[in-house]
């Protein structure tokens, strides 16, 4: 313990940047509040342009012996990483509940196994990487993954260590070196990551992590000639900035932002279940880019789908995300709060309804809400919320329900409730979306392609798309004929 250590719910948490392999301290520090109730956590090192500078030197001064590490090592450090992961469970999950108020049942059950899954599974990618050599008039084809170099990772507060950890583990499998840039205001769980690393043995400076403002460092880290990559999962306006910053080095990037997803009910689907999709997608108080905030449901249904709705929405319980018995939480910061609170009070003035909620609660709490009589091209309906917000509007052909359903500039996700197969094929070919879920959500694997279209980002994460995403992809062509010993 330093003074440096904060003990956040009986853990011991470092408050400085991770380096090189070593613990570095800015002169000044940013204050993190826990949103459950509004307390003061503690400082956390405040990062500047030297130390954003000196972590990508020492990503880069450690890639080429990471680089050059044997498959089979990279892959055992991962797994080791992993099995630390499995063996704090208990403190990420209670650290990650305080810091962001996400449930902590999630978090032990969900989310934490998941982080170790994310280190295993790419580990055994690695292991099992093949793209069978071929053939071209004779002369043999064979395809290589070379390790990119120094990768930085930017990553939001909604799911902190699932979200990192999606970045970090392909990008070290790959034989990258990183800089992790948590979000300021989750900074904690990935300096609990710097210190299950090192125990596993990562060797000093392939994962580094900087603490701070993305507004302070995040030009520093994003437009530096040495790294290779960059991958952010974020708002749109900090992706225009980042993208505007890698254009000088051409470095790589690969965006996830958010969405405006629908979920489209239609009158031949099993109602109860469509209600059940309906309102999970408050789940993390409505802090998941993939949550289909808008539902549209065909116009004969709407009513009775309403009062469903409206009767299960009443038994959500929102509180303390440390109780087993909670379904929502708080949101992240009063900040956000009130742009959530902004959002509705606009779309009330503009004529919209509040079925259910439409207000804040007490502290942090905002109430699950669901607005009806919203216009198409209204703000509510064309913009990312993040929070507990839905919209409900009605459709009265196939036709139009998918001509509501893509008329955002987001394209992320899109649920279907349908008890017609056939209609959820032609629907679901229509829709722009990286990912459809028929009767069904948040049905996740880790080989599955994930992202958006249009303004929902750049690119694709999981399975092979992040794997490639980190190598410089080389095809190597040799002829049959040259060789001394062939003559
Ligand atoms: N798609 C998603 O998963 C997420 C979407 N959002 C959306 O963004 C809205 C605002 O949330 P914010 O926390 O302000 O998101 P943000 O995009 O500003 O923050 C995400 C990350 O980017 C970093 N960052 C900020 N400015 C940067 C810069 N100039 N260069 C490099 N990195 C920078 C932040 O420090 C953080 O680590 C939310 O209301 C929500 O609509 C937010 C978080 C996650
Ligand atoms: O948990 C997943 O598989 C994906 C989660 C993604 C988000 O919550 C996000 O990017 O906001």
């Amino acid at each position: 313990m330093t003074e440096h250590t904060l003990t956040v719910a009986g853990v011991a948490v470092d408050t400085r940047h991770w380096i090189g392999g070593e613990r570095v301290a800015s002169a000044e520090t940013f204050t993190d509040v826990s949103p459950i109730d509004g307390s003061v956590i503690g400082g956390i090192s405040r990062g500047t342009e030297a130390e954003a500078v000196a972590a990508v030197a020492a990503a880069k001064a450690a890639f080429p012996a990471w680089a050059a590490t044997p498959r089979a090592e990279r892959a055992r450090i991962l797994h080791a990483i992993a099995d630390g992961v499995e063996k704090r469970i208990e403190d990420l999950a209670i650290v990650e509940t305080t810091d962001n108020g996400a449930l902590l049942r999630s978090h032990r059950r969900g989310v934490m196994p998941r982080v170790a899954h994310n280190f295993r599974f790419f580990a055994d990618w690695l292991l099992n990487l093949e793209h069978g050599d071929f053939e071209t008039r004779g002369h043999t084809n064979h395809v290589s993954w070379d390790p990119a170099g120094p990768s930085v990772l930017i990553t939001p507060w909604n799911a902190p260590l699932m979200l990192s950890t999606w970045k970090v583990a392909p990008a070290l499998a790959a034989g990258n070196t990183v800089v992790l840039k948590p979000a300021e205001w989750t900074p904690l769980t990935a300096s609990l990551l710097a210190d299950i690393a090192a125990e596993a043995g990562l060797p000093a400076g392939v994962l580094n992590i900087v603490q701070g403002y993305g507004s302070e460092i995040g030009d520093a880290l994003t437009s530096h000639p040495d790294v290779r990559r960059i991958s952010f999962t974020g708002s749109v306006p900090t992706a225009k900035r980042i993208t505007a910053s890698v254009a000088a080095n051409l470095t790589p990037l690969s965006l996830e932002l958010g969405g405006k997803s629908p979920l489209l009910v239609f009158a031949d689907a099993d109602l109860d279940l469509a209600v059940d999709l309906a309102v999970e997608q408050y789940d993390n108080a409505g802090q998941v880019c993939l949550a289909a905030t808008r539902i549209l449901v065909e116009e004969s249904v709407a009513e009775e789908f309403t009062r469903r709705f409206t009767e299960k929405a009443a038994t959500i319980v929102q509180g303390d995300p440390r109780d087993e018995a909670t379904d929502i939480g708080p949101n992240i910061h009063e900040r956000q709060l009130e742009k959530i609170d902004g959002f509705v009070r606009r779309a009330l003035d503009a004529g919209a309804r509040a079925v259910v909620g439409g207000r804040r609660g007490e502290g942090q709490y905002y109430a699950p809400t669901l607005l009806t009589d919203v216009a198409q091209d209204s703000e509510i309906v064309q913009e990312e919320v993040f929070g507990p917000v839905l919209t409900l509007q009605t459709f009265t052909t196939e036709e139009e329900a998918v001509r509501l359903a893509n008329d955002t500039r987001f394209g992320l996700a899109a649920t279907l409730a349908t008890g017609d197969r056939d209609r959820a094929a032609r629907v679901t070919e229509r829709l722009v979306a990286g990912t459809v879920w028929v009767n069904c959500f948040f049905v996740r694997d880790l080989q599955a392609p994930f992202g958006g279209s249009r303004h929902s980002g750049v690119g694709r994460e999981g399975g092979t798309w992040s794997f490639d995403f980190y190598c410089d992809l080389k095809n190597t062509v040799t002829a049959p004929k040259g060789w001394k010993d062939h003559g």
